[in-house]
This record gives structure tokens, C-alpha cells and sequence, in this order.
């Protein structure tokens, strides 16, 4: 633990509906009116036996584990009145926005590469209108929350998410989602860059990897891009708040 105990974002020292987050390497105080979840593309793709990540080989063993951690984190957050965005990733139908040979994604996205090998699966993967694109049955959103499409793995590229946290005043994301290492840890990594304190709530993620890969990302946002919480924490901070 650092020397500081407690970082206290600005605008978040007076309200009622302030509260302390535990967090590494420091706790939060966090403005509930300042704070918002963010819900990382828990698609069937990344999620669900059959989709994306369990098809390129990808072990998602934990991803069960997540989905009810998010869940109850969700109940949680709309209870206290935070704003709830989803992200879904991936393209159009005809794959335009996946980016053709030209662009680096063609060759990296194991998505793309997984469809090439297979031409069975030509069309399915991470496709708008398709079962693997759809974010996975137990956490349906519900009115009142926000859904956000994005093209590529960082939330804040080409993506509207920017102006929606600016338009409500949100200085504090919380973050929850699938894959800890790749869109989750490049989203909070703009996320700093954009001067959002970025906590993520590490038992309510799931890695694209092996288990040390889950571990560097954690080790990352502890020690240079923001701070890790746990779901038991951040009930215990924001299940106590009076409503909004
Ligand atoms: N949601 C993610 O973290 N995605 C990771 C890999 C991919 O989309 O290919």
C-alpha cells in the first residue's frame, strides 16, 4: 500500500451520497452523481460456450463466475442510481467495420483469423444481428441503461462513450467485464489518458489467456493506470446510499 490511504477525486469530499471504495493501492471516495459502471462486452462471443473466444481457444471456464458477479453488481449500481453502460463489440454484417487487409485488426483480431481458418463459421463471429454479438441473457439490460457499439478493443476509440460520461458528469467508471487483458485494460488505460479515474472490480472480469495474464493486467491498473476493487467492496460502499 502506498502512502496515500485515500485519494479523493475532486468534487467528491461533501454529499450524502459520497462513500468510500476500497480499493489498491489506495481507496476511493467517490461521488455516487460522478460515478458509472461500465459492462464490457459480455456477449455471447466472449462469454457463452460456442462463441468467439471458446471457438479461437480461448479457456472461459471463468466467465460463469463473472456473469453472476456482474449481476450483482448491477443490481447494486441501479439501486444507488448509477448509470449503467454496456459496451458490445465487434461489426456490421458485411464486416466493413472490421477493417479489410489495410488495417492491423484484420490480422490481430483472433475473431477474424478463427472465420478465415473455418469457413463454416464465415459470418458468425462478432457480427451486429448475430447470437455471438448479443450481449448474454442474464445480464439483459434494462430501461434506463445505456448500450454503446464499439469497433475496436479501447471503449473511448470511434465510439460515443466519451460524450455520454461528459454529458452526465461522470468523473469515476467502474469497470466490469470480459477480457480483463484486452478490452477492459485498454478502455481503462484511455480511460486515464482522458483523466477518468478508472477502478475495476477484478472478480467480476474474465482474461483472454492464461491465468498470469489476468495478473499482469491487474498489476498494471494498480500500479500505473487506476485502482482494483473487489464486488464484495463495492457493495459494501454503495449498497448503503441513500437514493437518489
Ligand atoms: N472484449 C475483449 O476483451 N475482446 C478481446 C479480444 C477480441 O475481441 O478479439
Amino acid at each position: 500500500m502506498d502512502g496515500d490511504a485515500l485519494i479523493e477525486p475532486a468534487g467528491a469530499a461533501n454529499g450524502a451520497r459520497v462513500v468510500t471504495l476500497r480499493a489498491r493501492p489506495e481507496s476511493l471516495r467517490l461521488a455516487a452523481e460522478q460515478t458509472a459502471i461500465l459492462v464490457v462486452d459480455m456477449q455471447n462471443a466472449y462469454a457463452s460456450p460456442g462463441g468467439y473466444l471458446d471457438l479461437a481457444g480461448f479457456d472461459i471456464a471463468g466467465a460463469k463466475g463473472a456473469i453472476d458477479k456482474i449481476a450483482e453488481v448491477l443490481t447494486v449500481a441501479r439501486a444507488a442510481g448509477l448509470p449503467v453502460i454496456y459496451f458490445q463489440n465487434g461489426w456490421d454484417a458485411d464486416y466493413v467495420e472490421a477493417g479489410g487487409p489495410g488495417s492491423p485488426n484484420h490480422f490481430k483480431s483472433n475473431a477474424l483469423k478463427t472465420m478465415r481458418k473455418r469457413p463454416e463459421l464465415a459470418g458468425t463471429l462478432l457480427a451486429r444481428g448475430g447470437w455471438d454479438y448479443e450481449l448474454v441473457e442474464a445480464l439483459a439490460p434494462q430501461p434506463g441503461d445505456i448500450r454503446l457499439h464499439k469497433t475496436r478493443y479501447s471503449g473511448f476509440f470511434n465510439s460515443q462513450l466519451d460524450s455520454v460520461l461528459r454529458a452526465r458528469g461522470i468523473r469515476n467508471i467502474v469497470f466490469v467485464g470480459i477480457a480483463t487483458n484486452v478490452c477492459v485494460e485498454s478502455t481503462l488505460r484511455d480511460a486515464f489518458h482522458l483523466e477518468y479515474f478508472g477502478v475495476m472490480l477484478e472478480d467480476a472480469t474474465h482474461q483472454a489467456g492464461p491465468d498470469f495474464v489476468q495478473q499482469a493486467a491487474v498489476y498494471n491498473i494498480e500500479k500505473f493506470f487506476g485502482w482494483v476493487s473487489s464486488v464484495a467492496d463495492f457493495t459494501a460502499a454503495f449498497s448503503q446510499l441513500p437514493e437518489s
